[in-house]
């Protein structure tokens, strides 16, 4: 692939702003101080940008009856071992709906149905817990309250089943990036990185939703295989590996952005990262868990974003690889903190 006009580029007198998002999230991503072979790689990378994830064989999640039926979901499934309890520690299966009533009553107030206002009576905050709270300005940002959440316990927003559509304050990372993102090469020079990048000099809050880690859901086979493709490329090539890999109670799920993606990707680890990774629902039972990212303080303009890979599944499935020669799966930290653990951590399962 190439192009004529370069972002940052000297080959362009007018640097164009080239959007990494390519128009599907609401805001513009930028990608910002990229050579002309930067920004190729950049643009290569997503051979299609998807907002949120698939199966692997296309198929939008969202599109739930035609995902089960597929074969490709059947075998997914049978990949996935089930508890007795939804997978959300809920009551609900897999195969039931669960949605709210919750009707708006017109005005500006809409934005705060299901949450702020009538928290009490929807029936998926009183069933799940309300875990956003709105930032008070004028933003009508909300917030993720981190320290309420239970250990391990995915959260559950509003479906796209619910009554209250896409007003309630309840659905935060159904709705897109929103924080003013860039891609700009990593402050450590490994590739790229995603920065918080303002217009104005404000800070980010803690528990403010940054976007998705969306790809292709794999199962653990094709995982398998695509994580070893992806090692030898890293090792040769100098290209990372993408799989993240969510174990949760009774399930694991891999998520693959590398050919198909969101801005997620650009993500880099750091052992002490501003953001963190949560599993979100869009409703019970029928809803797949989605990888979420939020800021785990306050950012400051300028920041690169990163979390710790170690705890993306906010569990015990990684394991730091040891400085053993023999260990093959190691990658150096490049991540250049004063707690740096000095290796990347890795999924030993793949
Ligand atoms: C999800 S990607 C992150 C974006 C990547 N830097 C890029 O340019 O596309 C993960 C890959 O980035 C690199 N990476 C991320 N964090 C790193 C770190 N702290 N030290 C070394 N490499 C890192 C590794 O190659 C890893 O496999």
């Amino acid at each position: 692939m190439t192009h004529t006009a370069a972002v940052g580029s000297s080959r362009s007198s007018r640097p164009q702003v080239y959007d990494v998002s390519q128009g599907s999230e609401p805001c513009k991503i930028p990608a910002v101080g990229l050579t002309a072979d930067q920004l190729d790689t950049a643009l290569s990378v997503f051979h299609t940008y998807i907002p949120d994830s698939k199966l692997s064989n296309g198929i939008s999640l969202g599109d739930t009856a035609a995902a089960r039926q597929h074969s490709r979901f059947k075998t997914l499934s049978e990949n996935i071992e089930h508890d007795d309890q939804g997978s959300d520690g809920s009551d609900y299966s897999e195969n039931e709906t669960w949605s709210c009533t919750c009707m708006s009553q017109g005005g500006v107030d809409d934005q705060y149905l299901c949450t702020a206002k009538d928290g009490d009576a929807c029936d998926c905050v009183s069933e799940f817990g309300n875990f956003y709270s709105s930032l008070g300005d004028d933003s009508k940002r909300q917030l993720l309250k981190l320290d309420a959440l239970p250990d391990r316990l995915p959260l559950v927003e509003c479906s796209p089943e619910c009554a209250c559509r896409a007003r309630c304050a309840n659905r935060v990372s159904q709705l897109g990036v929103r924080a003013p993102l860039t891609v700009r090469p990593a402050v450590s020079g490994i590739g790229l990185g995603l920065f918080f990048s303002p217009a104005t000099s404000v800070d980010l809050p803690k528990g403010t939703f940054i976007s998705l880690y969306a790809g292709e859901y794999l199962t653990t086979v094709e995982a398998r295989t695509r994580w070893k493709d992806q090692q030898s490329l890293e090792q040769s090539e100098g290209q990372g590996n993408y799989i993240l890999s969510l174990k949760l109670p009774g399930e694991t799920i891999h998520i693959d952005p590398r050919h198909r993606g969101n801005v997620g990707r650009f993500l880099n680890h750091s052992c002490d990262p501003n953001c963190v990774v949560h599993v979100v629902r869009w409703g019970a039972g029928q809803g797949w868990p989605r990888a979420a990212t939020y800021t785990k303080r306050y950012v400051k303009p300028g920041e690169e974003l990163t979390f710790d890979y170690a705890n993306a599944s906010g569990g015990p499935w990684t394991k730091e690889a040891k400085g053993d020669e023999h260990n093959d799966k190691r990658t150096r930290c490049l991540c250049g903190s004063t707690r740096c653990r000095g290796w990347m951590p890795y999924d030993e399962t793949l």
